[in-house]
C-alpha cells in the first residue's frame, strides 16, 4: 500500500544551502551566456542581410532578360566596371579595397549560380522566350547600381563590428532569417563567405 513518507531525508538541503546554489545556478547560467552584438551592430547586420537578399532577387531579372536576348551570363566587362566603380566609393567610404572587391566578386558569383541554375531549370522546362522580360541595362543593372552605394555604406558598418564578440554568430543566425535560401542555400552562402572571414564568433 502507499504510504505517504513523513521526515526529513537525511540528504536535504538546508534553507542556506538552496539559496546558495540557486545562486550559484544563475550566476553559472550568466557566465555561459554567448556575447551579443549590441542593438546598433545588429540593426547594422540585419540591414547588410537584407540588401544583400535584395541584391540576389534582382538575379532572376537579370536571367529573363538575358534568356530572351541571348547573352552570356558572365559578363566581365560590367563586372571591371562595377569594381572600378567599388573600389572608388571603398576608398571613399574608408573600407578596405580589398574586402569590398572581395564582397563584391562573390555577390557576383552568387548572382551567376542563380542565374545559371534557373536557365538550366528553363531548359529542362523547353520553355520559349519570355513575354515582358525586363530590360538588362534601362531597367535591371540600375537597380544593382543604386545598391552597389548602399552595400558599401553597410560594408563600413561590418569593418567596424568585424571585432565585435558574438557578431558572426549573429549574422549566422539572422543570415537564415534575412536572406534567401534557393538552390539549396548555395548562392546564399557564397554571397556571405567574404562578410563569415572577417566576422568575430
Ligand atoms: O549585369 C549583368 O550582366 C549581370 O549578370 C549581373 C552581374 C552582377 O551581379 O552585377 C553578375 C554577373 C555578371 O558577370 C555581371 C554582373
Amino acid at each position: 500500500m502507499f504510504r505517504y513518507r513523513t521526515g526529513r531525508r537525511p540528504s536535504s538541503l538546508s534553507p542556506l544551502h538552496a539559496l546558495a546554489l540557486v545562486v550559484l545556478i544563475l550566476l553559472a547560467g550568466c557566465q555561459m551566456q554567448p556575447p551579443e552584438p549590441v542593438d546598433e551592430d545588429k540593426m547594422a547586420i540585419d540591414r547588410m542581410l537584407s540588401l544583400i537578399d535584395e541584391r540576389l532577387d534582382v538575379a532572376e531579372d537579370v536571367a529573363r532578360a538575358k534568356w530572351n536576348s541571348g547573352a552570356a551570363i558572365n559578363a566581365p566587362e560590367r563586372e571591371a566596371q562595377l569594381l572600378d566603380r567599388v573600389a572608388d566609393e571603398a576608398s571613399e567610404a574608408g573600407v578596405d579595397e580589398a574586402f569590398a572587391r572581395e564582397f563584391f566578386e562573390k555577390q557576383f558569383d552568387a548572382s551567376k549560380q542563380i542565374q545559371r541554375r534557373l536557365q538550366l531549370r528553363w531548359v529542362q522546362e523547353g520553355r520559349g522566350p519570355f513575354a515582358n522580360p525586363p530590360d538588362l541595362a534601362e531597367e535591371v543593372r540600375p537597380v544593382l547600381d543604386r545598391l552597389t552605394p548602399q552595400l558599401i555604406d553597410s560594408l563600413s558598418d561590418m569593418q567596424r563590428i568585424a571585432r565585435v564578440e558574438g557578431a558572426g554568430r549573429y549574422l549566422e543566425a539572422r543570415a537564415r532569417v534575412l536572406v534567401q535560401d534557393d538552390f539549396d542555400g548555395e548562392p546564399r552562402a557564397v554571397a556571405l563567405r567574404p562578410l563569415f572571414e572577417v566576422m568575430a564568433r
